[in-house]
């Protein structure tokens, strides 16, 4: 008779480190709404002709063990303190006021990266902009702790967001509330240089009257290459387009027909610039960006074209911009960003007359800058409050209303996973393959599954190991464990009104320490329904069985005979140990038969033995669920 606890064991590949078990880990997970509403009046009782399941919970008890689940969950996310928000730049008042309405806010500006990191410890969110780089060093300084990185404003390039993701750590942006100042700042970048502004007001200032030096060129019929047709760059155009000018773009990933929406048509990066008197750039830092204009694109420009660039400074190779400017190429340019911010003071880029300056302003008016604020405060506070972000950049974005149907599926898909990795054996091949089967009456393609692939792979991961997974880290980490997770969709006939029937979680090429839960095809395999907005174990192996996934779960294969739960039972009062829930499944009347019990507390190792003492049990196991 086999007989064991859910004790940890090296079941990855070997190259696996493993740690003990974190019992004290909640099996909640940020991304999570309350699922307190809508528990209609029900009455729990068999439900499949394999399966008698009798229920000691009451509606009450169901809606309080809910209520308890989503407290866990709040708990979790903000802990019963308010949340420290770090703020490490300057930020509009309207933003300030709202997280101050949910946290500790503190405002550090130019702290330098050590004291970052210092600071980072205790804090449960930061919110940056530009100027702040918050690198690998300062997510592992920030480990167990910092849940959100809030990026006010688009460019999210000096933040590390493969550490970020790593740690589990989510990142979120506000990247629409600057677009309209960005833009307006490019054209002002744009009709400044045309006509000399800057350098005829210095020149007006230094008491001269230059009229002839600073004639100007005219915009109307003039080419305008916007590279990167974004929101930025989208707003340029048309801007431009009003100037009378003769708009192009490139951008390899904007649609054809919403630019020509616009008038404006998509050409090649060859096209763009070769074509162009004006070249606006509005694409992101990228390391496929980074020095795009290079010695050889400043060659195949027109000879006097102008450039304006409030994207970024890196996405020019600087020292190729001044060679151009010096040999004539380039008769102008516009600059907001540069490769290093600030430049310094005797840059020759920023000194050359040919160049008009400014420093990274293009987001800096009143009212982007409380837009921005506004967005970045309400993007943290949801993240901070367990909601998924609509500006996530390192997590997928699931929409609201995907989110709420999949919310009582998700705690179902996280207890699936860590059942499934108990029910593992001690043998050496190592977890390396988990099939997931979403039963659904919908359109499979209708079904998105990210969240609880995710969940998943927390429930797996998490009771063997130190991990801390979440929607942002869980295909990390598992790629990283070598762990293949595939999922398929399957059609049944059910009912329309709910998007997943059943999940089915098998995992592959292991001995299991339940022998009874490996299936015909030699998998582990469990499957899991929600009943009632609860999660249920609805089968083990090829046994029918009917259990709320709920406290921990004694599985027990025995000969199907008169007597087996009142005797088990016995065993479990006379050790103080509540059952909620029993269910039993079987094959054949009176041949073998599957019961899963339910138990509120741990049993002891004396109640554990004498249910592998009683003789039609054959095999038994303690899951913690
Ligand atoms: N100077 C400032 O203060 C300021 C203010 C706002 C935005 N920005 C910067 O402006 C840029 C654009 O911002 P946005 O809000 O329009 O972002 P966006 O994401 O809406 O647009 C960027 C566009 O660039 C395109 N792109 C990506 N790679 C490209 C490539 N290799 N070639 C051409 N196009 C490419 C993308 O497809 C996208 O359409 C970003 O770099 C952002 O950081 C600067
Ligand atoms: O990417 C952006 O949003 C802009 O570059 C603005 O940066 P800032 O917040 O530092 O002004």
């Amino acid at each position: 008779m086999a007989s064991s606890s859910s004790s940890t064991k090296s079941i990855f590949s070997p190259s696996f480190a493993i740690s003990s078990s974190n019992s004290s880990r909640s099996s909640s997970t940020l991304f999570l709404h309350n699922h307190t509403t809508s528990i209609p009046n029900i009455s729990l009782k068999a439900s499949r002709s394999e399966s008698r399941c009798y229920s000691l919970l009451t509606n009450n008890a169901i809606v309080e063990s809910i209520s308890e689940a989503s407290r866990k969950l709040q708990t979790t996310v903000l802990g019963e303190e308010k949340p420290t928000i770090l703020v490490s730049e300057k930020l509009g008042e309207a933003g300030l006021e709202l997280l101050r309405s949910i946290g500790n806010v503190e405002c550090c500006y130019d702290l330098s990266s050590e004291d970052l990191c210092k600071k980072i410890k205790e804090c449960d969110a930061l919110i940056v902009r530009s100027g702040t780089k918050v690198s690998k060093e300062v997510f592992e300084a920030g480990k167990g702790r910092l849940k959100v990185v809030g990026r006010a404003g688009v460019g999210i390039d000096n933040v590390d967001l493969r550490a970020a993701t790593e740690l589990g750590c989510l990142v979120v942006n506000a990247p629409t509330a600057n677009t309209i100042a960005a833009a307006e700042h490019g054209i002002a970048l744009l009709t400044a240089m045309a006509r000399n502004v800057a350098q005829a007001d210095a020149s007006m200032k230094a008491g001269k009257w230059q009229r002839s030096k600073y004639v100007g060129v005219s915009l109307v019929g003039k080419t305008l290459a916007v590279m990167g047709f974004g929101k930025v760059g989208t707003e340029v155009a048309r801007r431009a387009k009003g100037l009378g000018m003769n708009v192009i773009a490139h951008d390899p990933y904007a649609a054809a027909d919403r630019a020509r929406a616009t008038g404006v048509e998509l050409v090649s990066f060859e096209e763009a610039i070769s074509s162009a008197d004006f070249i606006s750039l509005h694409m992101p830092l990228t390391p496929t960006t980074q020095n795009i204009f290079s010695d050889d694109a400043f060659q195949k420009m027109k000879n006097g074209v102008r450039i304006i660039n409030v994207a970024r400074g890196g996405v020019i190779d600087e020292d190729a911009l001044l060679r151009a400017l010096d040999s004539g190429k380039v008769a102008q340019a516009a600059l907001d960003v540069f490769v290093e911010e600030p430049p310094s003071k005797d840059s020759k880029l920023v000194q050359h007359e040919n160049v008009i300056a400014t420093p990274h302003l293009g987001a800096s008016t009143k009212e982007a800058q409380e837009g921005v604020a506004i967005e970045i405060a309400e993007a943290v506070m949801g993240a901070l409050n367990g909601e998924l972000s609509a500006t996530a950049v390192n997590a997928p974005m699931v929409p609201s209303e995907v989110l709420s149907e999949l919310s009582p599926y998700v705690l179902l898909a996280e207890k699936l996973g860590r059942l499934a990795v108990q029910l593992v054996g001690g043998g050496n091949n190592g977890i390396q393959s988990v099939k997931v089967a979403y039963k659904t009456a919908r359109n499979p393609d209708d079904l998105d599954t990210r969240l609880l692939r995710a969940m998943i792979t927390k429930g797996i991961i998490e009771p063997i190991s130190d991990a801390y997974i979440n929607l942002v880290n869980a295909d990390f980490i598992a790629k990283e464990k070598g762990l293949r997770i595939s999922e398929e969709r399957v059609v049944v006939e059910t009912s329309l009104e709910f998007p997943i029937h059943s999940i089915q979680v098998q995992i592959a090429n292991v001995d299991s320490k339940f022998a009874s839960a490996i299936c015909e095809s030699g998998q582990i395999s469990i499957e899991g329904r929600v009943k009632y907005g609860i999660p249920h174990l609805t089968r083990v192996g090829s046994f029918a069985v009917d259990v709320s996934l709920e406290g921990n779960l004694i599985l027990c294969k025995q000969v199907d005979q008169p007597g087996m739960i009142g005797e088990v039972g016995h065993i479990l009062g006379g050790h103080n140990v509540n059952v909620s829930f029993m269910s039993v499944g079987r094959t054949f009347k009176r041949k073998e038969a599957i019961m899963a019990i339910g138990v509120d507390e741990e049993p002891n190792k004396d109640a554990l033995h004498k249910i592998g003492e009683v003789s039609a049990i054959q095999e038994f196991v303690f899951l913690k669920l």
